[in-house]
């Protein structure tokens, strides 16, 4: 099997679980692999699609500017700026992104103040953060129609390897080192938002705590 294929097949793998979570709502959603390094190449996801289908044209290959690498009738995600940033800031080998309604309510809850936090969860070792009372900060960034501006926006936040930015009232973007790091990190953002939510819900002067 070519590195290609083997990449198509663990995208196609990781969009099947996410697809299991019901986190592609009304063809959102996208996700990127990268394929090789120098220059990037990576798949994304086709635009427009039902991400819970699995079809031979999910994905396509483009390059580090998000062109298609050969001709094709199908369109690169509309998100895919996005992706180029992670792999042209960062070494991330699988970028990803999901509408939830927990990261939207949360987006809107903690967006006015540009990010929201966690300390004291077990799962912020997700994003290999281990020191006693470490906060986990992750940006909100408002939702610009124009992918440029929200890609420029996103950009600021892309750092490390691993990481999170929560779109207002749209959804998140996360990528790790490789497809298995960067769901885990999807996942334990979700479960994190999940949990603040049903803390508010018992708690609400939480919402105030959590700066
Ligand atoms: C119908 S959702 C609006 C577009 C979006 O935010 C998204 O994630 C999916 O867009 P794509 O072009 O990647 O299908
Ligand atoms: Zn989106």
């Amino acid at each position: 099997m070519s590195i290609l294929e083997s990449k198509w097949e663990e995208l196609a793998d990781v969009k099947a679980e996410l697809a299991e979570r019901d986190w592609f709502m009304g063809t959102s959603g996208n996700l990127a692999i990268k394929v090789k390094s120098d220059p990037v190449q990576f798949l994304v996801t086709a635009s427009g699609k039902d991400k819970r289908k699995r079809t031979d044209e999910d994905f396509l290959l483009v390059d580090q500017y998000g062109r298609p690498v050969e001709e094709t009738h199908l369109k690169p995600s509309a998100e895919t700026l996005l992706h180029v940033e992670v792999y042209k800031k960062t070494n991330a080998g699988c970028s990803l992104h999901v509408h939830t309604i927990d990261n939207n309510v949360i987006s809107e809850v903690y967006g006015d103040r540009g990010e929201v936090q966690f300390q004291g969860q077990e799962l912020i070792k997700a994003f290999n953060i281990w020191e006693e009372d470490a906060v986990l900060k992750i940006p909100i960034i408002p939702n610009y129609a124009h992918i440029p501006s929200l890609a420029k926006s996103f950009s600021e936040h892309v750092k490390g390897d691993t990481g999170a930015v929560l779109i207002r009232n749209h959804g998140i973007t996360v990528w790790g080192r490789n497809a298995f790091e960067a769901k885990k990190i999807l996942e334990a953002t979700e479960f994190l938002f999940r949990y603040q939510l049903r803390l508010l819900e018992h708690k609400p002067f939480q919402l105030f705590k959590v700066v």
